[in-house]
């Protein structure tokens, strides 16, 4: 993805070359395929209670088997492009986060535009996306229509109405697009329509309000992202 400005590539520091990195993001998105594979099982299944606890055991045990280092608190991951490029295990987007859709992620004339069908994994009412998965898509690609515009921020408020209720199982468009700024203050809309049905009326509306940290509260927030670039410029 390139919608936004060049920031540093993370995670290079070790030495781990571009093949291997590429070896990584696709054994990435294929157990977050798989793992989303068997999110949705799980919610849309009638198993008996045998079954359930047989599953049950066979997930421990393979849960067992993703041992080794574990990233610490805000380190960000090698395969991340960090602030404004894809996240592997973000919520939305992330290729391997069995939460995130995943919304694929595309730049527009004067945003963004991000896409994705939804099932029972992210049901509010029954056969509709829950309301609070709705401002986690807005949320998501407002925050990335502001790093993409040059200007990266993070949420300080976020305006939602509800329309009409998202339809599970139904294409959906959602767009976000900065209108303004103001100082450190970065203004943005975003909408969700349907793909198929109707794709002129919005189903959900959204106005954000972003800050970008200053420098000093940068470094404190994002020690990671600190590192990242203390290492790039060292070479
Ligand atoms: C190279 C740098 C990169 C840095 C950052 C980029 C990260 C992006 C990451 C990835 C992108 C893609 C992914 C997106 C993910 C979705 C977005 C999220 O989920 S974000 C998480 C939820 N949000 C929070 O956790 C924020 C919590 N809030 C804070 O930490 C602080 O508020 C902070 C650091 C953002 C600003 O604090 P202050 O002390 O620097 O700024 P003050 O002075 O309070 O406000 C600045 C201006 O903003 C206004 N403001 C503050 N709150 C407001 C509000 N609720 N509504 C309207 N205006 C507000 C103020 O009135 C002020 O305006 P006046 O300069 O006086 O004109």
């Amino acid at each position: 993805m390139s919608d936004g400005p060049r920031f540093p590539r993370t995670g290079t520091g070790t030495g781990t070359g571009t093949e291997e990195l590429e070896h990584q993001k696709a054994a990435i998105t294929r157990l977050g395929h798989e793992l989303r594979a068997l999110v949705e099982a799980t919610v849309r299944t009638d198993a008996s209670p045998d079954t359930l606890h047989r599953v049950a055991d066979g997930v421990r045990t393979v849960t067992g088997r993703l041992t080794g280092r574990r990233r610490a608190r805000g380190e960000i991951p090698e395969v991340d492009e960090f602030p404004a490029g894809p996240r592997f295990y973000s919520p939305v987007t992330g290729a391997g986060s069995p939460l995130a859709p995943p919304m694929r992620v595309m730049a527009a004339d004067d945003g963004l535009i991000g896409e994705c069908t939804l099932a029972g994994t992210h049901e509010g009412p029954p056969g509709y996306v829950h309301g609070g998965v709705s401002a986690m898509l807005l949320d998501e690609l407002m925050g990335r229509a502001c790093a993409a515009a040059g200007t990266p921020g993070l949420t300080v408020s976020l305006q939602m109405r509800y329309h009409r209720p998202v339809l599970l199982e139904t294409p959906l468009r959602i767009i976000a697009r900065v209108t303004g700024t103001d100082g450190r203050k970065i203004f943005v809309n975003g909408s969700i329509t349907s793909r198929t049905a109707a794709p002129d009326a919005s189903l959900v509306t959204a106005e954000g309000v972003f800050v970008t940290p200053d420098p000093d509260s940068t470094r404190a927030l994002f020690p990671g992202l600190q590192r990242v670039m203390a290492r790039e410029l060292r070479g």
